[in-house]
């Protein structure tokens, strides 16, 4: 199989590879899509405070207003081998997007949790969006490792629609002093980095979903980890 990533952007560190998924993936997550219970969507805030489903529903500051469920990367073998692709893409063993039972082979590796979540889909209806902001959270002071997500894949399941295009509005470039913005289209993924080489957060990775003002958006998002966390 033949990926390419075209480089979207160099700061925030961001990348588009077409046709990541075949029609018959997308199909597959659609159909698990329409068997599952879809909830409103949280955030979570720095103090780990989850909304409660009264605050999700009634709190007009709410920055997120799509809904989502969780898709555990053993559902399916082809749920298995999305999460291969990613690892190819962002170059790191698969093993590391599982659980794994010993350190042996990655002696420096705190943890054997996988350093990947289980897939987030989401759905946009009309009016849905979710307002521009980091992927990363920030740990307690007290955590001796600072762990953060590190990089983003969003995978497009649908297009078509008006509006819901993911932004980056802090896009530094020499040409030009708008944000860049990204269109849905069906199998295409988005791979952008929330830290520096160097560990470090990145700021310029504020990113937003425009709100669909007519039809639907699908979308998943696969997160991965930095391997240092508790
Ligand atoms: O829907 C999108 O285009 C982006 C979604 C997103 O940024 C998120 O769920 O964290
Ligand atoms: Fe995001």
């Amino acid at each position: 199989m033949n990926l390419t990533l075209k480089v979207l952007s160099c700061a925030p560190r961001a990348f588009e590879i077409e046709n990541f998924l075949s029609r018959q993936e997308v199909e597959h997550i659609v159909q698990l899509a329409s068997g599952v219970d879809l909830k409103l969507s949280s955030t979570g805030d720095i103090t780990g405070h989850k909304e409660t489903p009264k605050e999700l529903q009634t709190d007009s500051r709410r920055t997120r207003t799509s809904y989502n469920s969780w898709v555990p990367r053993e559902k399916s073998p082809i749920i298995d081998a999305i999460y291969r692709r990613a690892a190819d893409v962002m170059r790191i063993d698969e093993a590391l997007l599982r659980h794994r039972s010993d350190h042996t082979e990655w002696t420096n590796l705190t943890s054997t949790k996988p350093l990947a979540e289980q897939l987030q889909l989401v759905h946009y209806g009309p009016g849905q969006e979710y307002t521009a902001h980091h992927d990363f959270g920030f740990s307690r002071i007290d955590d001796q490792f600072q762990g953060a997500r590190f990089g983003t894949l969003l995978l497009y399941l649908n297009e078509g629609m008006t509006g819901g295009e993911t932004s980056f509005p802090r896009w530094s470039n020499a040409e030009t002093f708008h944000e860049l913005s990204i269109k849905p289209e069906v199998g295409k993924a988005v791979l952008f980095y929330s830290q520096l080489p160097d560990g470090n957060l990145d700021d310029l990775s504020h990113h937003a979903a425009k709100p669909v003002t007519d039809g639907e958006k699908w979308l998943i998002n696969l997160w991965t980890w930095d391997p240092i966390y508790d």
